[in-house]
């Protein structure tokens, strides 16, 4: 099987992929959008993309992809814990740092770490932490320096000047396999935190109550949330569509009878899946 990634090596969605698929090939993209179009066209069977950080919150590119592609799903997810180096290169010359190169999640992860210690240094937007790393790696007469993991470190043989900068000790992403099918992923050496399901919900309009409607069809048949997220539609401020988790794994006519009540409401419902959640090592 082919499985995409968000790459370039060593980036932490590929420390993930390496988890939940060692014996499949794996494809680095150069971006999210390239790994929901890698599944969409069929060149890779499925995609480990970064879905939520738990200092950061959600990457909203995955969201907006995720409502994009009605036919892709959710096969499976993995939480892993994160911890983010400062590195240059062997040559550089730390005083001088001119730029810090990541991405935006780990720049946000380790934003007061930066502000107090390199406030002066212009911090700059990267597609990975490992393409931060590798292009770092590629220009050693600047002073440059990337926000990455250790084996970005060792890849592209960068010299960790700070250790474990991230701004809170607890840092975990979720990652999730997307796929065009819909059965649920199942991995025997990984610890399984439990099962889910997610949908995207989208009211018809605005109106009193709206919500309410939405999380009522799940409150009085006692299925747990563990997630809502809105975000926008970008058809105009204050237009949103929901990202939602259920707890467990419910029996299909509880399910069936809820996605038919939110239909009846006329609320637009695509059921991302039934999935199992893991825990992967860093
Ligand atoms: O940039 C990476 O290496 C990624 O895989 C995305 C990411 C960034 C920061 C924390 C977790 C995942």
């Amino acid at each position: 099987m082919k499985i995409a990634f968000l790459g370039p090596h060593a980036s932490f969605t590929q420390l993930a992929a390496a988890q939940l698929f060692p014996d499949e090939e794996l494809l680095p993209q150069v971006n999210i959008l390239d790994c929901f179009i890698a599944v969409e066209n069929g060149s890779v069977d499925m995609a480990v993309v970064p879905l939520e950080n738990s200092i950061e919150g959600t990457v909203s590119m995955t969201l907006d992809y995720l409502y994009k592609t009605p036919d892709i799903k959710i096969m499976a997810e993995a939480v892993m814990p994160i911890a983010h180096h400062l590195m240059v290169h062997p040559h550089c010359v730390v005083e001088k740092i001119e730029k810090i190169y990541s991405h935006p999640q780990a720049l946000a992860q380790s934003f007061h770490f930066l502000d107090t210690n390199y406030r002066n240094v212009i911090k700059q937007d990267y597609s990975s932490t490992a393409a931060a790393a590798k292009h770092v790696s590629e220009n050693p007469d600047r002073n440059l320096a990337a926000v990455a993991n250790t084996f970005a470190a060792n890849l592209y043989n960068l010299k960790i000047i700070e250790r474990n900068i991230q701004d809170f000790e607890q840092n975990h992403t979720r990652f999730i396999v997307i796929s065009k099918q819909s059965h649920d992923y199942s991995h025997k050496n990984l610890t399984l935190l439990g099962k889910k399901s997610g949908l995207l919900i989208t009211l018809p309009e605005d109106h009193a109550g709206g919500l309410h409607q939405v999380l009522s069809v799940f409150a009085w048949r006692k299925m747990n949330l563990s997630k809502i997220e809105s975000r926008t539609l970008k058809t105009g401020l204050g237009k949103y569509f929901f990202f939602i988790n259920v707890v467990g794994k419910w029996e299909s006519t509880v399910q069936y009878n809820a996605l038919e009540e939110l239909k009846t409401l006329q609320i637009k419902v695509d059921f991302l899946g039934n999935y199992s959640e893991f825990l992967l090592n860093s």
